[in-house]
């Protein structure tokens, strides 16, 4: 048997600051965030008055997670239009910040679109620039509402899926809660309605390395919401499987591509392994935003590598990144190279399901996920 005896605390205060949120005049313009390099130990704003601060909070990671890096880019082209700036430009460098979340360049194009058409009808800057502000909310908005039909529809699934009345014991990867999020996230969404509808026994959390967005975000979201939930390294999971402590897998995702393969944050892939071995539902939890049907399948997505300082070094997001101060412990030799992917690929058939706002689906057999997207309400953005 596991160790259940470290249930983590409930009932911890929830945060005071929102995720993400716009700041007019006087104030702004600005997109101030909720610093995620920050958390747990503190709830502090970071106020983004320009694009590069803006680059730079992605790059670092103050805001992240595919959703919201949409959401985040879109208003960085509000931020660009509002400032009077050149915003085909900012466009594209928001867009360049990271390479994998195919979230962040919808979120960013989406905007820099409707400011385009604006200005082609004889709108002046001014007025171009609220369009693209409206443009972003609209998609924040967008993103809450997705993330409402994912948990029902996630819910419906493991109810299916794990019929016992014991309770589901989950296991999640990363951070895909409200953080990450115009509403409750993703995967975390589902466990969260799990533990509403009082069917969460336990939750067990990865810690994720090397940025520890499970240690440091996911735990202190279960732990806000009053979940049982326990943390265990990235590397103990295949004892816990192994002694059947887990149920399903829930995890969410950075791009899809045409033929079901996910990626998402390092680690994954090897969980999914681990899932298939132990007769396990491993099931992906992403927003039809998330799907790139240009992307024909895993070979073809560029996975971001970030610097090996986050592998040798025990830091924050920050060390590494140019112009932030690296102020990590040294855990290698002064010289260790380091192998630092940000996500790995996990294919279609080690995938029991895919749950999006318009349904789940099977991304080897039953209804295409091109055809969810057809469904979606989403604006395309080719
Ligand atoms: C709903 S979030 C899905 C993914 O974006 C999440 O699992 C993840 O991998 C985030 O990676 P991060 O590098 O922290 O941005």
């Amino acid at each position: 048997m596991a160790d259940q005896d470290a249930q983590s605390p409930v009932g911890i205060d929830p945060p005071a600051l929102p995720v993400l949120r716009w700041a007019e005049p006087p104030e702004g313009p600005a997109l101030v965030l909720l610093d995620q390099t920050r958390l747990p130990a503190e709830e502090a704003e970071l106020v983004c008055t320009d694009v590069p601060a803006l680059v730079r909070a992605i790059r670092t990671l103050a805001v992240r997670g595919a959703p919201l890096l949409g959401i985040a880019g879109a208003y960085g082209v509000a931020l660009a239009a509002a400032r009077g700036e050149d915003v085909a430009s900012a466009a594209e460098l928001l867009e360049r910040a990271r390479p994998t979340a195919v979230n962040l360049g919808y979120g960013v194009r989406r905007a820099e679109r409707a400011y385009r058409q604006a200005i082609g009808k004889g709108a002046d800057p001014e007025r171009a620039a609220a369009v693209a502000l409206a443009e972003a909310r609209a998609l924040h908005w967008e993103d809450a509402e997705a993330s409402g039909h994912m948990a029902c529809h996630g819910l419906a699934l493991l109810d299916e899926l794990l019929p016992g009345g014991g309770g589901h014991r989950l296991l999640t990867h990363c951070n895909t809660g409200a953080l990450v999020s115009g509403g409750e996230g993703t995967a975390f969404a589902v466990v969260l309605a799990a533990h509403r509808g009082r069917r969460l026994r336990q939750l067990w959390v990865d810690e994720t390395r090397p940025l520890l967005q499970g240690a440091r975000l996911t735990a202190y979201e279960a732990a806000r919401n009053g979940m049982p939930y326990s943390l265990l390294t990235d590397n103990a999971a295949g004892s816990l499987f192994a002694a059947g402590e887990v149920d399903a897998v829930l995890i969410g995702a950075d791009r899809i591509a045409a033929d079901g393969s996910v990626a998402n944050k390092v680690g994954s892939y090897p969980l999914a392994v681990l899932a298939k071995y132990h007769h396990v539902p491993f099931i992906v939890v992403a927003p039809t935003t998330t799907v790139d049907l240009g992307t024909a399948d895993g070979a073809s997505i560029i996975v971001e590598q970030r610097p090996g300082v986050e592998v040798t070094e025990l830091t924050s997001p920050r060390a590494g990144v140019a112009g932030e101060d690296a102020v990590g412990l040294p855990v290698a030799p002064v010289g260790t190279a380091a192998y630092n992917p940000a996500f790995d690929v996990t294919p279609p058939e080690l995938i029991t399901a895919i749950v999006t706002e318009e349904g789940a689906v099977s991304p080897v057999t039953g209804v295409g996920l091109a055809e969810l997207c057809a469904r979606s309400s989403q604006v395309t953005i080719s």
